[in-house]
């Protein structure tokens, strides 16, 4: 049974942890690593799971893909679990996906970024309300890639259906300009993970998305507490471990110029690091290199060092 609005709002108010997709090496996905990380987060702590999203490596999987990842984290999940699904594409995709994973139980939809050259601020308000239209899931848009004005994020928080805003742009002062002028029942939820989580704390955030926290789900959570509590000290000692791994992933790789590249491989050889389930990347993301395997064993160890540290 899916859980309520109120239900979903609660567990934006965490740490939303990416359930990223194992693929074997013939890159066809294997569910029960799927259902293994799942139940390994479940059991840390972690209550909020975005599956068939971004870092699952959302737009290289098919419509029938991402229906069925969302199944497989449904069902491997306790009741108190909140599962977002990555929503996206063409307005019938769109909707089409809405319909499947209210069919398979999903608790809310994460509603991609818009994967178009062209965008209006008007016609993407009246793609959301029309994917409000398709069904009682409460709707999490995801503002990442474009630089909108703070009227449009105060008009898409208003939206019919919207419990949430997913927002992932470098600028805290809009952030706080758009928090501000929005009902109290939308949850301003940080989309860039932990480095960003004090700033945007202080502007209306009231929960992260996982970086680091994807696969040491710990730091997440003990963030999360600090942030809550008002410690604010030991809230930057916890985000400052984070950032060398997450700087690291905005790395573009080799032989490569585009930021970011080596993100999502990054995360998965992190989950591998910890005991969890990587493996390789489809196209059109890229493997880490060997110099950039090494490189994250050796952050990760750092990481692992600064956590014994610093939470024990
Ligand atoms: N927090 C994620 C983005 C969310 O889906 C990341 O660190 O890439």
């Amino acid at each position: 049974m899916p859980l309520s609005e109120s239900g979903v709002r609660e567990h934006l108010r965490g740490v939303a942890a990416g359930l990223l997709t194992p693929f074997d090496d013939e890159l066809v996905i294997e569910h029960e690593k799927i259902e293994e990380n799942a139940n390994t987060l479940y059991d840390a702590g972690i209550r909020t799971f975005l599956a068939a999203a971004n870092i699952s490596e959302y737009h290289s999987l098919s419509q029938t893909e991402r229906i069925a990842v969302t199944e497989t984290a449904v069902d491997a999940l306790p009741s108190d679990a909140c599962i977002l699904a990555g929503v996206g594409g063409s307005t019938s995709d769109a909707q089409e996906l809405v319909r499947a994973y209210d069919r398979v139980g999903a608790d809310a939809m994460m509603i991609m970024p818009p994967d178009h050259s062209y965008i209006h601020e008007r016609g993407l308000i009246r793609y959301y309300e029309k994917l409000d239209a398709e069904s009682e899931a409460p709707l999490v848009p995801y503002v990442k890639g474009f630089d909108p004005s703070v009227g449009y994020l105060r008009d898409l928080a208003g939206v019919d259906g919207v419990v949430g805003v997913k927002y992932a742009i470098e600028d805290a002062v809009k952030l706080g300009a758009a928090a501000s002028s929005t009902p109290e029942d939308v949850v301003w939820v940080d989309g860039l993970a932990e480095p960003f989580a004090v700033s945007f704390w202080n502007e209306g955030i009231e929960g992260f998305s996982a970086g680091v926290s994807n696969f040491r789900p710990e730091v997440g959570l003990e963030l999360f507490d600090a942030l809550t509590d008002g410690d604010w000290d030991r809230a930057r000692r916890i985000r400052n471990i984070c950032l060398p791994y997450q700087d690291f992933r905005d790395e573009s790789g080799e032989d490569n110029t585009l930021q970011g590249a080596i993100s999502i491989s990054a995360v998965k050889k992190g989950l591998e690091l910890a005991g969890m389930h990587g493996g390789p990347v489809r196209e059109p993301i890229q493997p880490l290199s060997p110099t950039d395997e090494r490189r994250a064993e050796e952050l990760y160890a750092q990481l692992d060092d600064d956590i014994a540290r610093i939470l024990d």
